[in-house]
């Protein structure tokens, strides 16, 4: 599923990311379906002029079309040739496994360039391109995910998987089945904060078999990650794609809360998955620093514009606890969660320590609220604060789904 990109000597580094990124814009676009092929990405290469997919794709749509098409709406970026090797996927659950099936010949882009495009010109049949991306509303509930979170912040490092690990702990302490999702492909750490780092998810009839972390089903796109190629060199569909691909593909049990660690930032892959997961809300985590309230308030809006409700705010690393006296204060002092909680109506979740404490914990795999130590108790805070309002977002449940 990973290969390395090898680099072409006729592209200077800029012209390559241009490129790369066109071929990203032109994916996330392309919808197969009402779903952005982006999702159905499974591996991808490009040399130059030529863009080799591994796709899995529904049983009922047509690779040769969809190349075509690609083919046409990606000339214009350079890419002359597309290679594609396709899966189609069995109808429903159980009813027979994928169908192998590798295109015979390579497509020159070109192709009847010179025929109108379904894509573009041929609006009354199938019109790939124009259809709005799915909303929210549309999305069907997983059948045995009460409610799904996402946990999420503008900027990086600002201890939304330290948030994140405690805040699930909390909720499963609270009598609830909780279900983790390390979907921070910059650096997924679930697996390190809860001790598991060393046992691999089972593939059970293609489906991931979660992990048990301290009775949590714990998965980590960290386990499709092989040693030579490192997640920060993952561009947008192929990222989407294996996400996707771990929330589809997983034997999820049945769960009160699925808690997902997204990666920082608000660009493509965020809101692909905005789009593409039915969320029951989301939480920001940010700190008290400008820059990280500014990028705080970039996040509301992203899941303001996906209709996902955000829960709330939680302002990390906004007091601190001495470690001799035990004494806490607002080191970078107060209001920075409060203000953006005010300006766009969302509730502030609680405010956390900043603590060498909470730290050492996760660093050990054993987090706060899992040892019950000093800190666990404004983690279980922001967990009732979470469940205190999570009712009026959930979902329909649809049990037709076959995931
Ligand atoms: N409240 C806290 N007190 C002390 N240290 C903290 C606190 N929260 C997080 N940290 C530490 O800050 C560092 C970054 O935290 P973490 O990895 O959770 O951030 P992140 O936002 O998920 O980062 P990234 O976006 O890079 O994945 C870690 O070393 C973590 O232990």
């Amino acid at each position: 599923m990973k290969k390395n990109k090898p680099t072409t000597k006729t592209e200077t580094p800029q012209q390559q990311a241009e490129r790369d990124s066109a071929v990203d814009k032109v994916l996330l676009g392309y919808e197969v379906g009402t779903i952005s092929i982006a999702t159905m990405v499974m591996g991808l290469e490009r040399n130059g002029e030529e863009l080799t997919l591994d796709l899995r794709l529904p049983e009922d749509s047509s690779p040769e079309t969809i190349q075509q098409e690609l083919g046409q709406l990606l000339h214009p970026h350079g890419i002359k040739t597309i290679h594609m090797n396709v899966r189609l996927s069995a109808p429903a659950k159980g009813a027979g496994s994928t169908l192998p099936k590798q295109m015979p010949k390579t497509t020159d882009a070109m192709a009847n360039q010179s025929k109108p495009t379904t894509a573009q010109s041929n609006t009354d049949s199938e019109p790939p391109i124009s259809k709005a991306a799915p909303t929210q509303a549309s999305l069907a509930a997983h059948p045995r995910i009460r409610h799904i979170i996402v946990v999420a912040s503008g900027k990086g490092g600002v201890g939304k998987s330290t948030t994140t690990v405690n805040i699930a702990l909390a909720l499963q302490k609270l009598g609830n089945r909780v279900g983790v999702l390390d979907a921070d492909i910059y650096g997924p750490s679930m697996p390190t904060m809860l001790g598991v780092a060393d046992v691999k998810p089972q593939l059970e009839n293609e489906q991931f078999v979660p992990v048990d972390a301290h009775g949590m089903a714990m998965l980590s796109i960290g386990s499709l990650l092989d040693g030579d190629n490192t997640p920060v060199a993952w561009r947008g569909p192929k990222a989407t794609g294996a996400l996707m691909q771990l929330y589809n593909q997983t034997n999820w049990p049945q769960l009160d809360y699925l808690v997902i660690d997204m990666p920082p930032g608000t660009g493509d892959i965020q809101l692909t998955l905005a789009q593409r997961i039915p969320v029951t809300g989301a939480v920001i985590v940010t700190t008290p620093q400008h820059i990280a309230l500014l990028d705080a308030q970039k996040g509301i809006e992203m899941f303001n514009k996906t209709n996902i409700p955000v829960l709330g705010v939680v302002e990390n690393m906004a007091l601190h606890t001495c470690s001799n006296c035990h004494h806490t204060e607002a080191i970078f002092g107060t209001g920075g969660g409060e203000f953006i909680a005010e300006q766009y109506q969302v509730p502030l979740l609680g405010q956390l320590p900043l603590a060498s404490g909470i730290r050492a914990q996760v660093d050990k795999g054993e987090p706060s609220v899992l040892v019950d130590d000093e800190f666990a108790p404004y983690y279980l805070s922001i967990a009732k604060n979470i469940e205190a309002n999570i009712n009026k977002f959930a979902k329909p449940v649809n049990d037709k789904r076959i995931f």
